[in-house]
């Protein structure tokens, strides 16, 4: 493995392999573009080395170009690569949902704390004592992660940790997404085709009914896991949150902190995060426009996590001076504060079915007075985009070059793989922005922009009453 300031040269390597695998193997496979599915390649080893080359040079070369936390996010959800830049080679291969299950076993032993302390190596028996794991087993573990570059093998059964597997650390909140996904999530995936052949839950769009529930037998939603006041409740609670700005951090969510004219409002703006979790983009709001009034609304476990660890941790500016208040609320059953100017709703409606998202914007709309306005943030321009190709005039969003399927296939093959975590756990979905519109209507407010903020997107609605009232004064 290169040192960190070599890593060009690296690339350049690789670049060039690839190169000559690719002049090797255009000297076998001459099929004419139709017969490429049925392709009876010869069966020669120079050309079984070219491919294999390919595919392992493209899976390293995406490894080092693409962030860590980008790769690490979409390795957890078992995707090979993670978004346009790169390919996916390793999706051609069966038995990938081992990846996730071999990080579950070395997050959950903290085997990077372990392999931290001794940039040498630690060896496999050293692991085992340590974590109580069979050694054997976990050595293979470890390889298996290591062919897929999180860890690297120095010697025979010593490991250390590499440009991924540092970030896997336990203080770093991927290792509370990466445990999240790697574990709950991926148990409950297990059940879903479980849930969609059951007659009674196909059509169901209940949260009682989601292959999470079914799978934990547990008649309750996700979110009262770690709504009771026991330690284990709690500490869900808090990975769940730390979980949360961790995706938030590999989508870029804090793009939103500056491509909204947040500068623009004049001093004393009321700003109401409606199902803010620990408030981390209001964190990022209090730190950059101190003239903003901001409310943290959640449930009750969420908003005294945030009073008594994040905001004294990350803002404790803001508590002194007075410019955020921490509010519990169920947003079925109660509204935000009254005539606030903004209320902002990030990743809220994805968890919930449109009947649910109706109710909370419904009660949302309620608080809204004629000057207010609701940003939801979690649209992605890339969601659900069919691969079919339309004439290009007639494409409202670029489309791949060809060859490439027009919606990128997996190079954003995220999008998807969230739309299907939504089905698993909520019983829920990703929506695109026509989706966002009816749903707003249907709660009486009006579209009024689309603002683009990074990966994600920021829908901005006003009271349909007011339009309304515009329109004919
Ligand atoms: C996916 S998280 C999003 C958190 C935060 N907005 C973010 O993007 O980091 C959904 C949030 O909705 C909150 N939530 C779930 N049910 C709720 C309810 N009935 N009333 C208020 N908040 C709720 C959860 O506690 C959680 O913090």
């Amino acid at each position: 493995m290169a040192s960190d300031n070599s890593v060009t040269s690296e690339l350049r390597l690789l670049l060039s392999l690839i190169g000559e695998a690719v002049n090797i193997a255009e000297r076998y496979i001459s099929l004419p573009r139709e017969d490429k599915r049925a392709v009876e390649q010869p069966n020669d080893p120079e050309l079984r080395t070219s491919i294999c080359t390919i595919e392992a040079a493209c899976a390293q070369l995406c490894s080092l170009v693409a962030r860590p936390d980008d790769i690490l996010a979409n390795k957890f959800f078992a995707v090979s690569h993670p978004n346009a830049r790169t390919i996916p080679p390793a999706s051609l291969h069966a038995f990938q949902f081992y990846e996730p299950a071999c990080l579950q076993v070395a997050l959950s032993n903290k085997v990077p704390d372990i392999l931290q302390e001794s940039p040498s190596g630690v060896s496999i028996s050293e692991l085992g004592r340590r974590t109580g794991v069979d050694e054997g087993k976990l050595g293979r573990i470890l390889r298996l992660l290591a062919a897929k570059h999180v860890f690297q093998e120095v010697g025979p059964g010593t490991f250390v940790n590499n440009h991924l597997s540092r970030h896997l650390v336990s203080d770093n909140r991927l290792f509370n997404l990466g445990l999240g996904i790697t574990g709950e999530c991926f148990k409950a995936a297990s059940s879903l085709s479980d849930t969609l052949n059951d007659p009674a839950m196909t059509a169901s769009t209940s949260p009682l009914d989601s292959a999470f529930s079914k799978h934990f037998d547990c008649n309750s939603q996700f979110f009262d896991c770690y709504a009771g006041s026991s330690t284990e409740h709690e500490s869900r609670a808090s990975d769940f949150n730390d979980g949360m700005i961790a995706w938030s951090s590999v989508v870029e969510a804090n793009a939103v902190v500056f491509d909204f004219p947040w500068n623009k409002l004049p001093a004393g703006t009321i700003v109401c995060d409606v199902g803010g979790g620990v408030g981390d983009i209001s964190v990022q709001l209090a730190k950059c426009y101190p003239t903003l009034h901001l409310i943290l609304y959640d449930l009750p476990k969420q908003v005294e996590d945030a009073e008594k660890r994040f905001w004294p941790k990350h803002c404790p500016e803001a508590i002194t001076e007075h410019r955020i208040e921490f509010i519990p609320l169920d947003f079925f059953k109660e509204c935000p504060r009254k005539h606030s100017d903004i209320y902002f709703m990030k990743n809220i409606l994805h968890d919930w079915s449109d009947g649910d998202c109706i109710k909370i914007l419904k009660n949302v709309e309620k608080a809204m007075g004629p000057s207010s306005r609701l940003l939801v943030h979690e649209i992605d321009e890339f969601v659900i985009r069919p691969g079919y190709r339309v004439l290009e005039e007639e494409a409202k969003i670029a489309q791949a070059p060809v060859p490439l399927l027009s919606n990128f296939g997996e190079g954003r093959i995220r999008q998807h793989t969230m739309d299907i975590n939504m089905m698993v756990i909520f019983n829920s979905r990703e929506r695109t922005i026509e989706d966002f519109i009816y749903l707003g209507k249907a709660a009486g407010l009006e579209f009024v922009k689309l603002w683009e903020t990074g990966e994600m997107g920021l829908v901005e609605f006003v009271q349909l009453r007011q339009c309304e009232g515009a329109a004919s004064s």
